[in-house]
């Protein structure tokens, strides 16, 4: 099969498909690969170490584009990406479809075979696709929160570990899953006082357990939200209910309420965001402030430690790769009920449902089983 990357062109964005590594496993099961050129330059992956991989170096995207039978890609593809798409095509990113109204509508009139990293599952109901970078967003969410609490940078003026005798920054993390344990992990190891809602009562005990209860844990309710906010200087917010746009769990009024200076990172941005006064921001323009609370709502977070990223994202999502260049998506997808739940639209046709829920009423299309897609 012949495997196209093409250079990623949303605002800041470096991380890049395949690394050279990977491509020399698709290389080694057989498969060409295409790769634009400086594709992967930002980060230490030279055209140079594409082509020692068995890489062929293109010199556009559009080549890539029309020769490619699979294009592998990191985030959602911009409006003239999704244009060059077309039937018999298949395409392995990122696409975050039920609070986008305009890429759903471009892929479905592209006729391609979209398959979404976020909706990919694994045995343990874990999002295996997903997991990598929301590692890594849950980590830098708490860094990011760290350097807006400082006041030349709108915040409060406050340091989230205190000192000898200053009480440390309190910080609320709501949503206990990769992105929530990640952020915690790092809250507690600047010595902040940490607390995370779930509404799992399941995940909260095995986060109980996870940080032998050096964190608060607390059952996620209308109330709980409202109180710890309140209180807190850094709340991040990492629920997700998976393909669906995030619900909003923090309203206006409660924004309002919040201490002057404190912070919220929306890591849900991606899914269109937790917050109500939440939109989406860009690496080079990450904040903005309203009602004296700062808002960091970066919907590509990974791609500012594009490198590691990188990295960690071919590690997950290599095998699934190999199995839709191996196999041909069709039969892929049928031999792996996880890799199926990736289908999101099919030549014309919208197989998850959270995206039409969201989404089908608004554009005028129904649902369509994955399995009965592929069938055509
Ligand atoms: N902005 C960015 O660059 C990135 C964003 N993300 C996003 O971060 C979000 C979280 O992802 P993961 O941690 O991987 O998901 P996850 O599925 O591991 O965890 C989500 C958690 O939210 C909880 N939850 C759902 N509704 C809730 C509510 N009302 N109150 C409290 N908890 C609730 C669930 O029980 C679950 O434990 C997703 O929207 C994901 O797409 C992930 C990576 C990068
Ligand atoms: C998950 C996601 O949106 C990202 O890594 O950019
Ligand atoms: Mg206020």
């Amino acid at each position: 099969m012949l495997v196209g990357v093409p250079k990623e062109i949303k605002n800041h964005e470096y991380r890049v498909g395949l690394t050279p590594a990977a491509v020399k496993e698709f290389v080694s099961h057989g498969h060409e690969v295409i790769v634009e050129t400086l594709a992967g330059d930002a980060i230490g992956f030279s055209d140079e170490m594409y082509q020692q991989a068995g890489a062929t170096i293109a010199s556009t995207a559009e080549q890539v584009f029309e020769q490619a039978e699979l294009i592998v890609k990191v985030k959602e593809p911009q409006p003239n990406e999704c244009k060059m798409l077309r039937k018999g095509q298949t395409l392995y990113t990122y696409l975050h479809l039920a609070p986008d109204p305009t890429q759903t509508e471009l892929l479905i009139a592209s006729g391609a075979t979209c398959i979404a990293y976020e909706t990919v599952t694994d045995d343990r109901g874990g999002l295996p696709l997903l997991a990598p970078m929301s590692e890594v967003a849950g980590r830098m969410s708490v860094q990011a929160g760290a350097h807006y609490l400082e006041k030349a940078h709108g915040g409060s003026g406050t340091l989230l570990g205190g000192v000898p005798g200053v009480a440390p920054g309190k910080v609320l993390v709501i949503g206990g899953g990769v992105v929530g344990t990640n952020a915690a992990k790092m809250a507690l190891g600047l010595g902040a006082d940490v607390t995370i809602l779930d509404r799992s009562l399941p995940r909260l005990r095995q986060l109980d357990d996870i940080f032998n209860g050096q964190v608060k844990t607390v059952f996620s309710t209308v109330d709980a939200i409202e109180h710890y906010s309140s209180k807190a200087d850094l709340v991040v917010g990492a629920v997700l209910i998976p393909g669906a746009a995030a619900p909003k769990l923090l309203n206006r009024e409660q924004i309002r309420a919040m201490k002057p200076g404190s912070v919220l990172v929306d890591v849900a941005i991606d899914q269109g965001g937790c917050f109500e006064t939440s939109r989406a921001t860009t690496h080079q323009d990450p904040v903005y402030v309203v009602d004296d609370v700062v808002h960091y709502c970066v919907a590509n977070m990974p791609g500012g430690v594009a490198r590691t990223s990188t990295m960690a994202l071919n590690n997950a999502t290599l095998p699934f790769g190999l199995a839709l260049a191996n196999k041909g998506p069709k039969q892929a997808m049928l031999d792996d009920p996880h890799l199926l739940n990736g289908l999101n639209v099919h030549e014309g046709k919208v197989t998850y449902k959270a995206v039409v829920d969201a989404l089908g009423a608004q554009l005028g299309f129904g649902y369509t089983p994955a399995k009965e897609a592929l069938a055509g």
